[in-house]
């Protein structure tokens, strides 16, 4: 039954007792009002906490550290997570950088394998007087040719268009397609992580500031080139055309055979596709999440990223989101300084599976010694004594599978000396001695909150950061 209109079924709760007394009245009133002074100071703190927190302003966020750190990756988590239409939306235009780490792997491969068969070419004359020696050299040489049969040299012709098609995406896909490589000073020392210290030096240029902010190179929140479908198909033509022979090429014995033999590990490396040639190579590819965090761009100057967080996140508090990501090579860094004003928070990627190589831009220093110098800047800088720093020491899978093969930590940090080579113990001594550094240089003492990652398995990064903030 509906109840009348009148009818109010509060009302008699409500209404003040029938036979109330004067007094009654009087204190009932009192404490009526009692609740009401309550309830409009609650109301009153509301308010100010609202607009506090608009007075506060977005939540600023930088990340720093050295070039394939993964300082992009983190924002791509974020991205993900807590502005899923954006992500969305922009997630077909990495489909040409997917291809771009793709091809490269390719011709990488490729002109491994061209090495090999130009060595073994090259070895074909004889360097020996004795007769026997000379026989047993020709015979292992003719083996060796017989193994680089015509169909490694079929393969190195059917996949030489793969060579245009980079310089094509490379065009394509602007300044941040190619990694920053120069050649090595040959002033400057070899030097091992936490070995002895030859002073500043191996930082940044000089700590020089090298002129004002530049302009974002975004053309979306990556940096993502904007690709038209049509423009993508001659590629993928071309692609569909190699697909056989790319995953030949890659699934070939030998040619995994001369690649270790090299210790050289593309599996490892930055923008890997080499495993997915049947999903990538297909007319209607779609980058998957996974890909797009996996597919290497490397960023160009500054780029300022906002977040506006979708409804029911941790997050979604009414407060703007802005994350700056810098361009990690070493003659970029003294461009960053300017950023470091209000700041919020420093997310600092530190990957810690790199102990064992070298710089790009710089082939004659180690880049875990960069970081840990990169690192030291960071933690002395009096501009950022109050700013909450988060450590990401990233790359954790990397290095699991580099000690789990063998390679010797010792050997590239000897002061690892002749603790256990297993991953939990690199992890573990690496850590100490970030936080020794964040102990030793910070102006002031604060706390440091320091995880082991993986950017680009881990999907709840963004949500182990915005735990700091609310
Ligand atoms: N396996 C693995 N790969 C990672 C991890 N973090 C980042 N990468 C990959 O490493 C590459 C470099 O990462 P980016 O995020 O582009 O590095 P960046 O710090 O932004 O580098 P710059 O833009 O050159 O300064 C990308 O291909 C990532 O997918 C990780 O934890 N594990
Ligand atoms: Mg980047």
């Amino acid at each position: 039954m509906i109840p009348s209109i009148g009818l109010d079924p509060l009302a008699s709760l409500l209404a003040p007792p029938p036979n109330e007394t004067p007094q009654q009245k009087a204190a009932r009133e009192r404490a009526e009002a009692e609740a009401r002074k309550v309830s409009e100071a609650i109301d009153e703190q509301i308010r100010q906490e609202k607009m506090a927190m608009r007075k506060r302003g977005p939540v600023k966020v930088l990340l720093l550290g050295q070039s394939e750190s993964g300082k992009s990756s983190t924002i791509k988590n974020f991205q993900l997570r807590y502005a899923r239409d954006q992500w969305i939306a922009e997630r077909q235009s990495w489909r040409t950088v997917v291809y771009l780490n793709l091809v490269r792997n390719v011709v990488e491969v490729l002109d491994i394998l061209v090495q090999a068969m130009e060595a073994k070419g090259n070895g074909r004359r004889s360097t020996s007087t004795d007769a026997a020696d000379s026989d047993r050299e020709r015979r292992s040489q003719s083996s060796n040719n017989n193994k680089f049969s015509d169909k490694y040299s079929l393969l190195k012709l059917r996949l030489a268009p793969l060579r245009s098609v980079l310089t094509d995406l490379e065009r394509r896909v602007g300044p941040g397609s190619q990694e920053v490589s120069s050649a090595s000073s040959p002033t400057s020392e070899r030097r091992m992580p936490f070995g002895r210290e030859s002073g500043v030096g191996s930082g940044s240029s000089n700590g020089r500031m090298v002129g004002k902010r530049r302009p974002s190179t975004r053309d979306g929140w990556t940096g993502s080139p904007k690709t038209q479908r049509e423009d993508y198909d001659e590629v993928t033509d071309i692609l569909l055309a190699c697909k056989d022979d790319m995953k030949n090429l890659w699934g070939d014995p030998l040619v995994q055979e001369i690649l270790s033999q090299r210790k050289v590990r593309i599996e490892d490396s930055s923008g890997f596709f080499l495993n997915d040639i049947d999903r990538i190579v297909s007319r209607d590819y779609e980058p998957s999440d996974d890909d797009v965090v996996r597919a290497r761009l490397r960023s160009v100057g500054v780029q300022e990223h906002k977040f506006t967080v979708a409804a029911g996140h941790l997050l979604d508090q009414g407060r703007e989101w802005i994350m700056y990501d810098f361009e990690g090579t070493r003659s970029m860094r003294a461009s960053w300084a300017p950023f470091f004003d209000d700041v919020n928070a420093i997310i600092f990627l530190a990957p810690i599976s790199c102990f064992d190589e070298q710089l790009r831009e710089d082939r004659n220093v180690n880049r875990l010694e960069d970081s840990l110098q990169l690192w030291r800047t960071v933690c002395s800088s009096r501009i950022l004594a109050k700013t909450q720093i988060i450590l990401f020491l990233n790359k954790c899978d990397i290095l699991r599978n580099k000690v789990q093969r063998g390679i010797s930590v010792k050997t590239h940090v000897p002061s690892f000396g002749d603790r256990k080579n297993d991953a939990a113990t690199a992890m573990k001594y690496f850590q100490h001695h970030f936080k020794e550094i964040f102990r030793a240089c910070s102006p002031e003492p604060r706390s440091l909150f320091a995880y082991f990652t993986s950017v680009v398995v881990s999907k709840v990064l963004a949500q182990i950061v915005a735990a700091f903030f609310f």
